[in-house]
Formats: structure tokens, C-alpha cells, sequence
């Protein structure tokens, strides 16, 4: 494939394996797998010092196939090889009848799902060959005992195809509480990247994610609705600074939010917006209480209600509180038709007010929303837990339903665009789940707006620089436990100088 960043349904991978079925000889894309698979954890296990015993846990259908084909080829490779396959044998498919008998003739041992060595025995590595894309349930009884118990066992897993008992889809864990999944530290995914890997539960329970194509070109596929975020998507709006530019060329960018105790969350937004190239930035308080911003003096000071929302990117929301007076001024900057990101409670305003909404369909200007789950929820009136339970849909169904650019925060933030587009950020870490980090987002983002960049691309680079300043800082210790969003801004305004200049 020559799109190394796209990313498929299952549905749509299902059509690509049979349409590559139906043109190699069966069995040949099982035995790619296994290889691949197989190759991987040979590789990973050269690090390691223990004796080099192997668990592989092989499932009814060709997901287990993939791990009996891989137990073989770790067999032949010298290593010691023990294989649980707490299933009846003689309803496996037919390429996985024939890995089995491969494995046999291996040698490999094959050992019981409730034999105590599994949790006694110091395994240098766990192979998840459990259950993939054809996982239709809840993982319960007995499997779900196995999945707890291999979870403790510490050791490097490495997950075939899927974490098994996670949705390849939706990055959820099937049946939610109910459920378990394993907790992988490496996925190897076959034939195309799937988006369950890389939102919701997807990153802490795939670990490091492998493609393997299993050979079948790119060709084969249709054209991608989503992708994994990366600077080739939005680095035609990040370009060097001109000469003969002023302070005028970068935009204005005024912050509406600042209700009486909350105006720490738009003096964030504001600072950030400053820091992030915005020519000129306004604190937009709702209440009279901010003279000035006495760690970053460049900030201008205004009461909201004298703002000219037409001539300023508003960035709407931090601090904002649901008032009277905040839902009257929110009007005016949303019908203003300039450049708007639109965060906190701006958005729950938008939930509760039909008039809003209806003034946020009659804009042609640039609109960004930065929900988190629960705001998602508010928007679309549904709960956090069906947000979660689906989380590009829901970002899909939100940039649908308000024909904005929507950014849906949390692990795996999901950018999605009115026409269905849909991109995953792979940056930011746990640091990133602090109070006033979305502020610090959406000030970024109402600076790349006020900086001329397009609203998608805009909105592509704030959610990955803001997580890539995090990751830069967790690099040198600061962070994740105790990062203070204020923290972030600095190390944005670098990522983002480096990127331009690289
Ligand atoms: N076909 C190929 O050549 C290739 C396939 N690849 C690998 O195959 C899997 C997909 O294989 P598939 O057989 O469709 O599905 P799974 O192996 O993931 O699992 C299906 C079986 O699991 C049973 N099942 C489902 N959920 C549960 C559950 N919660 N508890 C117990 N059993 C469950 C299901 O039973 P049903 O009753 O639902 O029918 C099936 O028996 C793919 O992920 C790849 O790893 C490779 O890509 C190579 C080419
Ligand atoms: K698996």
C-alpha cells in the first residue's frame, strides 16, 4: 500500500481479503501473516535475556490460524514454543486446519487454557491469537479468566491482527464492563491499519502498532475516509514568515469567555493564541475583573460586550460560563461570520439553544468545535458512554450535524470534517488530561485560523502540536503526572517554529 497512513473499516479490509483470496492460492495470506507475525517476535526477542519460551494463544477461527502459523515458524526458528487452543479443533476454518498441522508437526507443546503454567512460567513473550476482526461478542467465562490472568503476566505480548476483545472499529472494548482485551504492547495488524487501534481504548491496549499488507497492493483498496494524523496533511498552511510581513498579517484573535472566577481559562487560550503567532490577542472577559495579564503584558484587555466580532478570529468559550449576557454575546460573535473555534461552555450553550444552533448553520466562515465525550454528549443529547462506545462516528455525526470542523478530544482525538473525512492524532500522552489544556488547544488552534490557515488544516496541526509539545515534555520529565497546561504553551510555540522551519 502506498498510503502508509490510511486507515480501513473492517468491512472494507473483509472485501480487500476476499478479493485477494479470490486471486492467490488459499491459505497463502494465512501463512504471510504467520511470517510476518512470526519475524516481529523473533525480532522483539532478540532483546530479551530470558530462556526463550513462547505462549501462543490460538481461537477458533483464522486469527488463530495467524498464531498457529506463527507458533511454527518460532518452532523452526529454535525457540521453545507452548500453544493453548482452548477450542474444539475440528470446527476450525480450513487454512487454520492447516496451520494446526503444521504447529503439530512443529513439535510445538501444546499445553491446557487452565494448566497453572501459564501464570507460573516466566514467558518471554505472549502471542494473542485469540480473536480479531470476527470477535461478535463480549469475551466471557473462561477466556475471560485466561485474558486477566495473561494481562499480569508482565511480559511483551504481541497481538495478532487485533488486541483480542477489542473492536477493531471503534477502538471500544466489546461489551464494555462485561468484556476484557488484551493488554498488548504490540499489535501486528494484517493487510491495513485499523482505526479501533489508535482512539478510545485502542492505545492502551494495541501498544505499538505494525502493518503488515500480507503483499496485497494498494490497488486492491478504495479510496481512504480516514487517516492517522501527520504533518503532510496541514504543512501547506505551516510556512516560514515573509519579511515584509506586520503585526497585521497574523490576524487578531480575541478570547470571549472569562465569566467573574473563570477567567484563568481565557487568559490560557489567550496566552496560547499569542505564543502561537496570532498578530494581536484580546482577553474578551464577560466580566469586568482582568486589567492586565501581568505574565504576558502583549495581551490586550477588553469587557466582551465591546468587541467587533467582525474584524477578529473569536475563539469562544474558555471561562465562559452559561449565562444570559454569555448566550447574547456568543450570538453576535457566531453571527459575526469571521473565523470561530468554538470550546466549553460555548458549546454547552449551543446544546441547550436552538436559536444558537440555527445561527451556527447560516455561517460560511470557519468553524471549529473542540468537544470533549461530555460536551459531545450535551451537542447530540445522547451520553458519554455511546460518544465513547463510538467515537468517529460521533465526531462524524457532530461535524454533520453543526457543519463545523470538529475536533473530539480524549486518547485518539478524532478530527472530523462536514463531508465525512476523518483523521486520528496518534500525538499527546496522559499529560494532556489536565485542567486547561482544552483552553490552551483552542487558543492555539484560533491562532492558526487568524494566521490564515484553512479550518481543516487548522485544525489538524493545533491537536498535533499540542500533543507533540506534551510528548516533547513527558521526554524530559516533565510530565506526565503534574503537567500544568500553562506548560505546554512554550513548548508548543517551539514544536511548531521547528516544524516550520524543518
Ligand atoms: N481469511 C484469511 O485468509 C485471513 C485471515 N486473517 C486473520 O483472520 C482473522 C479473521 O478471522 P475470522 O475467522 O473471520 O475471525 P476471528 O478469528 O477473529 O474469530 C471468529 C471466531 O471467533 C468466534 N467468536 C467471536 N466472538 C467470540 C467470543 N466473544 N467468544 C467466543 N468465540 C467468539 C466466532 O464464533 P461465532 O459463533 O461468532 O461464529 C468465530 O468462530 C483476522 O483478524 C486475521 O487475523 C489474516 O488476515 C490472514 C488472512
Ligand atoms: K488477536
Amino acid at each position: 500500500m502506498t498510503d502508509t497512513h490510511a486507515l480501513y473499516t473492517v468491512n472494507e479490509i473483509r472485501q480487500v481479503e476476499q478479493a485477494a483470496l479470490a486471486n492467490s492460492p488459499s491459505y497463502a495470506l494465512m501463512q504471510r501473516a504467520g511470517t510476518a507475525a512470526g519475524e516481529l517476535a523473533y525480532e522483539l526477542l532478540q532483546s530479551t535475556e530470558k530462556e526463550r519460551r513462547v505462549l501462543v494463544l490460538a481461537g477458533p477461527g483464522n486469527n488463530g490460524g495467524d498464531a498457529l502459523e506463527a507458533a511454527s515458524q518460532l518452532m523452526n526458528a529454535g525457540l521453545k514454543v507452548f500453544i493453548t487452543l482452548p477450542f474444539p479443533t475440528d470446527t476450525l476454518p480450513a487454512d487454520a486446519q492447516q496451520a494446526l498441522q503444521r504447529a503439530k508437526a512443529s513439535k510445538a507443546t501444546f499445553i491446557a487454557s487452565d494448566d497453572p503454567a501459564i501464570s507460573s512460567t516466566d514467558w518471554a513473550m505472549v502471542i494473542d491469537g485469540l480473536f480479531g476482526i470476527g470477535l461478535s461478542r463480549a469475551i466471557d467465562g473462561p477466556l475471560h479468566e485466561l485474558i486477566a490472568t495473561i494481562n499480569q503476566l508482565g511480559c511483551p505480548i504481541l497481538a495478532l491482527d487485533v488486541p483480542s476483545g477489542l473492536n477493531a472499529d471503534t477502538g471500544a472494548i466489546v461489551g464494555d464492563d462485561a468484556g476484557i482485551a488484551i493488554q498488548a504492547t504490540h499489535t501486528i495488524t494484517f493487510i491495513a491499519d485499523k482505526a479501533g487501534l489508535h482512539t478510545c481504548e485502542g492505545r492502551d491496549f494495541a501498544g505499538a502498532v505494525t502493518v503488515a499488507t500480507l503483499d496485497i497492493g494498494g490497488e486492491r483498496f478504495p479510496p481512504a475516509s480516514m487517516h492517522l494524523n501527520h504533518p503532510a496533511l496541514f504543512a501547506k498552511c505551516l510556512r516560514p514568515r515573509r519579511h515584509n510581513t506586520h503585526k497585521g498579517s497574523y490576524g487578531d484573535v480575541s478570547v470571549l469567555g472569562g465569566a467573574h472566577g473563570m477567567v484563568g481559562a481565557a487568559v490560557l487560550a489567550a496566552r496560547a493564541a499569542a505564543k502561537c503567532g496570532a498578530g494581536r490577542v484580546f482577553i474578551a472577559c464577560l466580566a469586568d475583573s482582568l486589567l492586565y495579564d501581568s505574565m504576558q503584558a502583549e495581551l490586550m484587555s477588553r469587557l466582551a460586550s465591546n468587541i467587533d466580532y467582525s474584524t477578529t478570529t473569536t475563539v469562544a468559550g474558555p471561562g465562559l460560563g452559561t449565562s444570559r449576557l454569555a448566550r447574547d454575546i456568543l450570538g453576535k460573535a457566531i453571527i459575526a461570520n469571521t473565523p470561530l473555534v468554538i470550546d466549553a461552555d460555548a458549546l454547552n450553550l449551543i446544546g441547550h439553544e436552538p436559536a444558537l444552533q440555527e445561527k451556527l448553520l447560516a455561517r460560511s466562515a470557519a468553524t471549529i468545535i473542540t468537544p470533549h465525550p461530555l460536551e459531545a454528549a450535551r451537542l447530540l443529547a445522547t451520553t458519554t458512554q455511546q460518544i465513547q462506545g463510538n467515537r468517529i462516528a460521533a465526531a462524524r455525526a457532530l461535524a454533520g450535524t453543526f457543519r463545523a470542523t470538529t475536533i473530539l478530544k480524549g486518547s485518539g482525538t478524532v478530527i472530523a470534517a462536514p463531508d465525512g473525512t476523518v483523521v486520528l492524532n496518534t500525538t499527546g500522552n496522559p499529560a494532556l488530561a489536565t485542567a486547561g489544556s482544552g483552553d490552551v488547544l483552542a487558543g492555539l488552534s484560533g491562532a492558526l485560523l487568524a494566521q490564515g490557515c484553512p479550518e481543516w488544516e487548522a485544525a489538524l496541526a493545533a491537536v498535533y502540536l499540542h500533543g507533540l509539545a506534551a510528548d516533547e515534555l513527558v521526554k524530559r520529565g516533565i510530565g506526565p503526572i503534574g503537567l500544568t497546561a500553562g506548560e505546554l504553551i512554550p513548548e508548543i510555540r517551539s514544536v511548531l517554529n521547528q516544524l516550520v522551519s524543518g
